[in-house]
């Protein structure tokens, strides 16, 4: 058994901090293959010093501080950051709130109190691009010219490109907005899924021989509306179906929500948490004109939701457990 993933928080005593830890820093938002690959640098140097490697992130994420009235679609909530980056190897995750205070103090200070103070690390990997502290002041270049009078490691990662752009949570949504699935995977390094609880709907499913599971989403999501190729994690156990996400015009036009048919199962969801990533995009949502129409079109949709999930048998982002 891999030893558990610690969460260390602002209310963490100093006592409970591994010290001389290295730290991977970022705001980690989808923990894609560019965050990845500073995860994968702290690892290494960890492993060179005899050191445990944490990641250090920023929870809500900055944006939200800066723009608490734009709409944000995470591609993470704190939960799934943590679950993914637990799942990568590294021992744990300092989680630092961000507020008025933290947006109000400056690069040294943040060096000095939180990295050198508080956490005493031996060793820091950030990406090419991430700045910090008060205006934005502290960025890769800042740590490195100071990493010899404090004593640490810093190791800057370049982007990682993919088809000659660089990979980023944005360019993510971007991909999802639009239904491209597979670009999304590619740049994460793993199929994006989210969380939810099953809550009730309108019972019309089982009529029409398609009982689903229903999830409301962030209301911020950004994914495209449309019918899905999915597979759902509920605990250890993987269950594939098809999965629509939208407003279904052949009822209601309701608010967003996403609908799950799960394979060869049948039992009592209501209440369940179950993690739902999206493996293929099928098509777009359509109004028809009668259930008999919807419902061809509802076997057409397994048919080929069976078939994009034989092709990725092992299509799923590895989460690790945390608390
Ligand atoms: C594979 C699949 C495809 C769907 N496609 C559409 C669609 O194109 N248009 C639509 O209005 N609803 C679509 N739906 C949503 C169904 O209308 C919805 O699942 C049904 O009304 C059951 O609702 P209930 O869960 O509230 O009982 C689809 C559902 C599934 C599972
Ligand atoms: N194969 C299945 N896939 C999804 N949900 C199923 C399945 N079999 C049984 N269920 C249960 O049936 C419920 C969905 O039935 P449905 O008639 O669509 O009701 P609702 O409108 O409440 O979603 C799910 O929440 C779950 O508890």
């Amino acid at each position: 058994m891999a030893p558990p993933f610690t969460v260390i928080r602002d209310t963490t005593p100093d006592s409970a901090i591994p010290r001389g830890a290295v730290v991977a820093m970022g705001n980690f938002d989808g923990v894609h293959l560019g965050h990845r690959a500073v995860i994968a640098a702290a690892l290494e140097m960890g492993r060179a010093h005899g050191r445990p490697a944490l990641a250090l992130t920023f929870e809500p994420h900055p944006r939200r501080f800066f723009s608490p009235n734009t709409p944000q679609f995470r591609l993470t909530d704190e939960r799934a950051k943590l679950r993914l980056l637990a799942g990568t190897g590294l021992a744990g995750a300092v989680v630092m709130t961000f507020d008025k205070a933290r947006a109000g103090t400056s690069a040294q200070d943040f060096i000095r109190h939180d990295l050198i103070g508080r956490l005493g690390v031996s060793g820091i990997a950030v990406g090419y691009d991430f700045h910090f502290g008060k205006g934005r002041v502290g960025s890769p270049s800042l740590l490195v010219n100071e990493a010899p009078r404090l004593g640490i490691e810093v190791d800057v990662q370049p982007h990682v490109d993919i088809d000659e752009r660089p990979v980023s949570s944005s360019a993510i949504r971007i991909a999802l907005a639009e239904g491209q699935l597979d670009q999304a995977t590619t740049m994460l390094g793993a199929p994006w899924f989210i969380t939810g609880e099953v809550i009730h709907g309108e019972k019309r499913g089982r009529d029409l021989g398609y009982p689903t599971a229903n999830i409301r989403l962030d209301a911020n999501c950004g994914l495209k509306h449309g019918i899905y190729a999915v597979r759902v994690g509920r605990g250890t156990e993987r269950l594939d179906g098809v999965a629509s996400f939208g407003r279904r015009p052949t009822f209601d036009n309701g608010a967003p929500l996403l609908e799950i048919f799960l394979f060869d199962f049948k039992g009592d969801l209501y209440g369940q948490a179950l993690d739902c990533a999206f493996i293929g995009f099928i098509r777009e949502e359509l109004k028809f004109d009668s259930l008999e129409a919807l419902i061809r079109q509802m076997d057409d949709d397994s048919g080929r939701a069976r078939a994009i999930l034989a092709a990725a048998p092992d299509a799923f982002p590895r989460l690790g457990v945390i608390d």
